[in-house]
């Protein structure tokens, strides 16, 4: 777009403070590619931008500033080459490596007017919101699922952090449910994945991370059973190699185990006995069908075909573990094979292998296309979903320029809604939030001659505790009155390195007032002289008593800048009366007919953002 355009689209002032600010854009994948191009175009001044991957094949049908012989290359180099060519006049940054390196220090990450969040998954946000939050720096956080995106901006004091709300932790399914009764397609392709592929070709697992092992008094004599199954197949295992090593596993799962559970009468009262599979009657009746047949991937193979694909990736795998054994010396780990949804070989005999085991117990096939999504968890990901939420991550960005976070949203993308784009206003944080309702403050220290006794003491000296008081780094307690035995300790051979956070917990008792927590970001300051304590408080940080728990205030009613409060009730579908106007205080979503009057797919939604309007193809 030229300067001109944006300039009389935006006004003078937001296009002078976006041409003057500095962000960070952290990930340059699905979103952030788009997001760099529009950050480019939108004139923002310097742009640094950091991803620790390289580009793949898969990444080529949406990352679209990458092209094929970009493959192997690292993303943020690229990224940046490429979008350079947009607007030769941008100061472009980029780093090859992982936001979360000690490198990049609060006061590196303060060093930015806006940071943009473009991750995907869990950790590296955490970690960016916490960073952001200790360096008082706006986070503009985003995410797209399939046709589902959101985008919350974050200002510490001000609004809900990324960790105000739990997350979903990924699904696991309980053991029983996998090894014994499995009710879905799915149940199949995680016993596949996460107990025969283990079992045969890597390290057995007891308790991988998808299988929920919670014993209790009804389950216990079947898992009992269930870890004698396991061992029986580790004994086949040794058998590797041999002709007879598909056979001996196949009549071993497909037959030999289900007999039993046939057998437990008390499972097949509400649905139909499982069937049993039969090695030689399958071998007869593939005879004419080729392992080529695994190529195939959008349709469900037969039972006869799962067969033959069972046999020869068992056979591909097996072939491939042997030469790998014969390569490893003798110090080396074993080696093993694990399951990735693009590596063909496990991908086949997962495929096969589910499939057989779905035919036993009435269940669905599925095709490799599929298994290979669900093996993968992968939940595909939408160009235009990217697109749009990088889009509005923008406009959320001119508000935060703007000082104008009570018109800030938290901004939803929806396919099944009547509208595409939805909007929240921004709560306020969680009194109880552990990340941001806290009290924050900065101490160096000496990484030679600092020991916890030291920290300790600037704790009680400087900030006033009293006896009664813990820390805590990363989940674990090394400091309260009962564990004072590393109070000699150096704080670097205790792991605490530059820029660790360290929590500080108040335990006086309520009726004393306790103060709430404090978090401490430690920064390694060498060259503190010989003079100084090796542990100086580099602020005094108020950290207030924590409010009693009838006292907490509402969360409504919490202030945010210009004396508005930041409230109200995420609007949806059929909640407000007038149907068309769902963004308020100047951001007015309209939604007019376009070619199908009847509001469906080919509606286009205004947005209408107080200096220009903006068109949102749905
Ligand atoms: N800790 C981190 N530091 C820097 N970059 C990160 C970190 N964690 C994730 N990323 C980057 O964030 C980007 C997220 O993009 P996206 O969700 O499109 O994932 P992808 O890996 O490119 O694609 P997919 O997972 O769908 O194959 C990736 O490029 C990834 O490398
Ligand atoms: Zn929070």
């Amino acid at each position: 777009m030229r300067a001109s355009s944006i300039k009389r689209s935006l006004g003078v002032e937001l296009t002078n403070s976006i041409k003057q600010s500095r962000v960070l854009l952290v990930g340059a994948g699905g979103i952030g590619c788009e997001l760099l191009k529009n950050l480019v175009l939108t004139g923002f001044g310097e742009i640094h931008i950091i991803d620790l991957d390289t580009i793949d094949l898969s990444n080529l049908n949406r990352q679209f500033l990458f092209r094929h012989e970009h493959i192997k290359k690292p993303k943020a180099l690229v990224a940046k080459e490429v979008a350079h060519r947009f607007q030769p006049s941008a100061k472009l940054e980029a780093y090859h490596a992982n936001i979360t390196d000690s490198q990049f220090s609060v006061d590196w990450f303060g060093s930015f007017n806006i940071v943009f969040n473009a991750l995907d998954n869990l950790a590296a946000r955490r970690h960016v919101n916490r960073m952001c939050l200790a360096a008082g720096v706006p986070l503009v956080e985003s995410g797209t699922t399939g046709f589902n995106g959101q985008v919350q901006v974050i200002e510490k004091g001000k609004t809900e952090c990324y960790d105000c709300n739990e997350k979903e932790t990924p699904k696991s399914f309980p053991i029983c449910t996998i090894r014994s009764n499995p009710t879905q397609p799915i149940h199949c392709i995680v016993w596949a994945k996460n107990y025969l592929i283990p079992e045969l070709f890597g390290q057995s697992e007891d308790n991988p991370e998808e299988l929920d092992t919670t014993e209790d008094a009804d389950n216990a004599e079947e898992i009992e059973e269930l870890r004698r199954e396991a061992q029986a197949l580790n004994e086949i295992r040794n058998s590797m190699g041999s002709d007879d090593f598909t056979r001996k596993v196949f009549e071993k799962v497909f037959r030999d185990d289900i007999e039993r559970l046939r057998r437990v009468e008390d499972m097949w009262k509400e649905r139909t006995r499982p069937d049993l599979l039969d090695y030689d009657k399958l071998q007869e009746e593939s005879a004419s069908v080729e392992p080529t047949v695994s190529i195939t991937d959008q349709r469900v193979w037969t039972l006869a075909e799962d067969f033959v694909v069972f046999k020869d990736s068992a056979d591909r795998l097996t072939r491939r573990l042997k030469e790998m054994q014969a390569k490893a010396s003798s110090e080396d780990e074993a080696p093993v094979i694990t399951f990735d949804k693009d590596d063909v070989d496990t991908l086949d005999f997962v495929t096969a292998t589910a499939n057989l085991r779905a035919n036993i117990f009435h269940l669905e096939a599925k095709s490799k296309f599929d298994t290979k999504q669900m093996a993968g968890n992968i939940i595909p990901a939408i160009a235009t979903t990217n697109a749009m939420t990088a889009s509005l991550c923008v406009l959320q960005a001119f508000k935060v320029l703007q000082d104008n976070l009570a018109n800030a949203k938290m901004v939803f993308l929806e396919r099944s809604g009547a509208r595409a784009i939805n909007s929240d206003s921004l709560d306020p944080p969680k009194p109880n939030c552990p990340v941001c309702s806290v009290a924050q403050g900065r101490v160096s220290f000496d990484p030679e001659r600092a020991t916890l006794e030291d920290l300790v003491n600037v704790l009680r000296e400087e900030l006033g505790y009293s006896k009664e008081f813990s820390v805590i780094k990363g989940g674990n307690l090394i400091y309260d009155l009962d564990l004072n035995d590393q109070l000699s300790s150096k704080l670097s051979d205790m792991g605490i390195t530059n820029w660790a956070f360290l929590t500080v917990v108040d335990e006086d008792d309520r009726d004393k007032d306790p103060r709430i927590d404090l978090q401490l970001v430690i920064s390694a300051t060498p060259e503190l002289s010989e003079e100084s304590k090796p542990v100086v408080l580099q602020s005094t940080p108020d950290i207030p008593r924590r409010p009693k728990p009838a006292l907490i205030p509402p969360v409504e009613a919490a202030p945010v800048t210009n004396g508005t409060s930041v409230t109200g009730k995420r609007k949806r579908e059929g909640e407000d009366g007038d149907g068309d106007e769902t963004m308020t205080n100047g951001h007015i979503a309209k939604k007019v007919a376009g070619e199908s009057s009847n509001g469906d797919d080919n509606d286009l939604i205004v947005l209408d953002d107080d200096d220009g309007a903006i068109l949102i193809d749905d």
